[in-house]
């Protein structure tokens, strides 16, 4: 009986009913009436003040601040918590989106303090103790305005701009567009995953460095060179770049621009956040099937005139290779990051081999690593189309594509391999660092690189035969 007195006994006692009444609040969902009763009782010790957003203003005009501020409170966890919410269908499929009811009042924190809003017939209401008034309030609405043009900017439909040679309406000077619905996405492309997440970083970075960019006096943008053999996967990546950025897509056919000038009103009709390709630039370069000369590119590489616009543009060139191409294109400093788009490998086709055929593993694998290992390749695409075609049937697509691999792709890879054993000594220097198929030239993306490159540090480096080489040595270095 003495266990009865004893004070731990007490305390034990205490904390078990105090836990299993808790469990049987959350359980029973009483908290929330808990919660209500406790809010009316703080409510009484504060003083509030209200701020009324009407839909319209008294000349019957919307407030874009009342849409900013539904925008906002749907887009809050909390609504989740309202007693009423509205469900509707959303844009993307099976995607549900949560409308706030009318008269009900959701919560949201800022800065530590406690905001209420009430959604009356046409109007909301914004409710905040009036101790918090002063501290809270601007930043709070300036809070909802970024918060509204973050959201904007993820839902708004990509374009893709093409230009035209007549200009009929003379409106819109010779962009014409398309919605732009590319399904390729960094998931989807073939590619070594260390190189995907460089350049996903870089792009990440490049997003991150407007302050930068402007502090530098440079302008801001970013341009890659992708190069490859056909049906490697460039476009497709140029595709998974602009949706991974929601970026729209400029698309320069330089067969149709007719001479410098029109490719710098090109480039400054063109609008901030866009990705601007040149597809097969060498092949323009090498047949001269443009009216554009080699300096209107070069003028129109750097950026000069865009630097009138000021905000971020991504550039995009493609190319065969880069053999014959003019160094002034590839001179360090122009386009700031190379990407090697190789024929498949056996790392690639396992990738191909899990999306197009949903197969993770296979008796023929080892089959088609050893024809890998052999020399023996094919483009992405061509292997995709054979796994396509038999898709039904991963057995007969990996014999088709081993089929091919002995028939059309005998000795491609084996001349890639000679193509590079008969390379100078820089480009294995660059199969030294391990980066066989990624990026072997990439400024920048740290700011210690770049004020390296814009001090001159490393312009030394640009006066050698093979200056893409040199600086990513410098770059293993640093
Ligand atoms: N690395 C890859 N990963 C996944 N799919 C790929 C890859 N490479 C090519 N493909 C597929 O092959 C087709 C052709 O690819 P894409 O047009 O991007 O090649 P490309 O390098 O631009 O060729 P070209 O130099 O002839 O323009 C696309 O349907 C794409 O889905
Ligand atoms: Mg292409």
């Amino acid at each position: 009986m003495t266990i009865l007195y004893n004070p731990f006994f007490f305390l034990l006692i205490a904390f078990v009913s105090l836990f299993l009444f808790r469990v049987v609040l959350i359980k029973t969902g009483l908290i929330h009436i808990v919660k209500k009763k406790w809010r009316f009782i703080e409510d009484c010790f504060h003083v509030y003040q209200f701020f009324k957003v009407p839909e319209f203003n008294e000349s019957m005009q919307r407030n874009q601040l009342y849409q900013k501020v539904v925008v906002y409170l749907n887009s809050l966890t909390s609504i989740e918590d309202s007693d009423f919410t509205n469900l509707f269908t959303g844009k993307k499929p099976n995607e549900i989106v949560l409308r706030l009811d009318p008269n009900q009042v959701i919560e949201d924190d800022f800065l530590g303090a406690k905001i209420f809003w009430i959604n009356e017939d046409k109007t909301l209401v914004l409710k905040i103790r009036k101790a918090d008034k002063r501290r809270v309030l601007r930043p709070y609405l300036q809070h909802i305005h970024t918060v509204f043009d973050e959201l904007n900017e993820k839902k708004r439909d990509l374009k893709l701009y093409m230009n035209v040679l007549d200009d009929h309406d003379g409106q819109n000077g010779r962009w014409r567009s398309v919605p732009f619905t590319h399904p390729s996405t960094f998931e989807t492309i073939a590619m070594e995953s260390d190189l995907k997440n460089k350049v996903k970083s870089d792009l990440d970075s490049f997003l991150k460095a407007k302050q930068y960019y402007n502090r530098l006096g440079r302008v801001w943008k970013r341009s890659y060179l992708l190069y490859g053999p056909s049906g490697t996967g460039k476009s497709s990546f140029v595709a998974a770049m602009a949706n991974f950025l929601n970026y729209d897509v400029y698309d320069i056919d330089l067969s149709k621009v007719l001479d410098d000038s029109e490719l710098k009103f090109l480039l400054l009709q063109s609008t901030a956040k866009s990705v601007i390709v040149i597809e097969d630039l060498d092949r323009y370069l090498s047949e001269k099937s443009t009216a554009v000369s080699l300096s209107g590119i070069l003028n129109f590489m750097d950026g000069i005139l865009s630097s009138c616009c000021g905000e971020e543009r991504v550039m995009v060139f493609t190319m065969n290779g880069k053999d014959h191409v003019d160094p002034a294109i590839l001179r360090p400093g122009r386009i700031d990051v190379h990407i090697h788009f190789p024929l498949c490998d056996f790392t690639a086709f396992k990738t191909l081999a899990s999306s197009y055929l949903g197969l993770k593993d296979h008796k023929l694998f080892p089959q088609v690593e050893e024809i890998f290992q052999n020399g023996a390749s094919l483009s992405p695409a061509e292997i995709g189309e054979l796994m396509i075609a038999n898709r039904n049937s991963p057995s007969r697509a990996l014999k088709s594509v081993i089929n091919a691999l002995h028939t059309d792709g005998d000795g491609r890879g084996a001349l890639n391999i000679g193509r590079r054993l008969s390379d100078n000594g820089s480009r294995k220097s660059v199969e030294e660092i391990g980066e066989p198929s990624g990026i072997f030239c990439k400024e920048g993306g740290h700011a210690v690189k770049e004020i390296k490159k814009l001090y001159g540090l490393l312009r030394i480096k640009s006066n050698r035969k093979s200056p893409s080489f040199d600086l990513s040595s410098g770059q293993k270095d640093s």
